[in-house]
């Protein structure tokens, strides 16, 4: 048996190909999993779960047909989908998890998280997240009129894609510090996240008593965005791997 990570799906209706093959991947892969974990931005956007556009609720409806299948599917928010309720959650037969969790899958031992707190050296993004993850932000602008937070919305994406071509590569990746924190914190063998869009499987030395010094390798996998094609990381009892499929162009495209 195995479980599935998935994460950056970035679904949206600018890119329905994206959703068909993401639709397609429940209704496949998924389906043979013992359970499916989201790492965020499975949407490209959210401004609440008051949202009425059809294109969310056919997106619930096909994650709710995995759990009624009895696979669980878990959900670990997004820079994008943050705001992403209790509400949808229910909709879609998702369960919410915290931002950083550590899981006990098989033997291995692993952090699981979306990744953009890993990319400390983003401060100017770092302070946004500290805004617009306060509560009483959250409450105030879920309180707004739905266009008001469409507009908001827009100039955000068009502003967060500017800012991003400026930033450099490195502030734009995890900071290696924040890593080794993280893994020793926890620690796990394993750490699985997304956001940088950075598909990998890293080594990563860690020291496990300094004054013996002596060293533990401990990994690092990375989930890749759906851009071209899908991916998923697969861990079973043998293996943790970095898997891609092709999207299957769709009937229209074959003509
Ligand atoms: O990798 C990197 C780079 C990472 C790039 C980070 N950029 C990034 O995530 N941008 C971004 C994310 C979400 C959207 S949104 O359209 O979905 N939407 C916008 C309005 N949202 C809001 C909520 C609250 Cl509570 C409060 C406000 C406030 F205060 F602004 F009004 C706004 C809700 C969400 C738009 C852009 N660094 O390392």
């Amino acid at each position: 048996m195995s479980t599935l990570f998935i994460g950056d799906i970035h679904l949206s209706v600018e890119y329905p190909e994206i959703t068909k093959n993401f639709f397609r991947f429940l209704q496949t892969e998924a389906t043979q999993a013992e359970s499916l974990y989201i790492l965020g931005d499975l949407f490209d956007k959210w401004i609440g779960d008051d949202d009425p556009h059809p294109f969310y609720r056919e997106v619930a409806a096909e994650l709710f047909a995995l759990k009624k299948k009895g696979i669980p599917c878990y959900f670990i928010h997004g820079n994008r989908d943050f705001l992403i309720g209790q509400a949808f959650a229910d909709e879609s037969g998702m369960i919410l998890l915290p931002e950083c969790k550590v899981i006990q899958l098989y033997d291995y031992n692993i952090c699981i998280l979306h990744g953009d707190t890993l990319c400390t050296k983003d401060t100017e993004y770092q302070i946004f997240r500290k805004i617009a993850h306060h509560r009483f932000i959250q409450r105030l602008f879920l309180c707004l009129p739905l266009s008001f937070r469409f507009y908001i919305a827009k100039k955000l994406r068009l502003q967060s894609g500017e800012q991003n071509k400026k930033k450099g590569e490195e502030i734009m990746d995890v900071d290696p510090q924040s890593v080794l924190d993280l893994m020793a914190c926890h620690d796990v063998d394993w750490i699985i996240h997304g956001h940088t869009h950075r598909p990998a499987i890293h080594n990563i030395e860690m020291i496990v008593t300094p004054l013996l010094s002596s060293k533990k390798i401990a990994r690092r996998a990375v989930l890749s965005a759906w851009h071209n094609e899908g991916s998923m990381i697969k861990v079973t009892f043998d293996a943790i791997e970095l898997i891609f499929f092709p999207f299957r162009v769709s009937d229209f495209e074959k003509i």
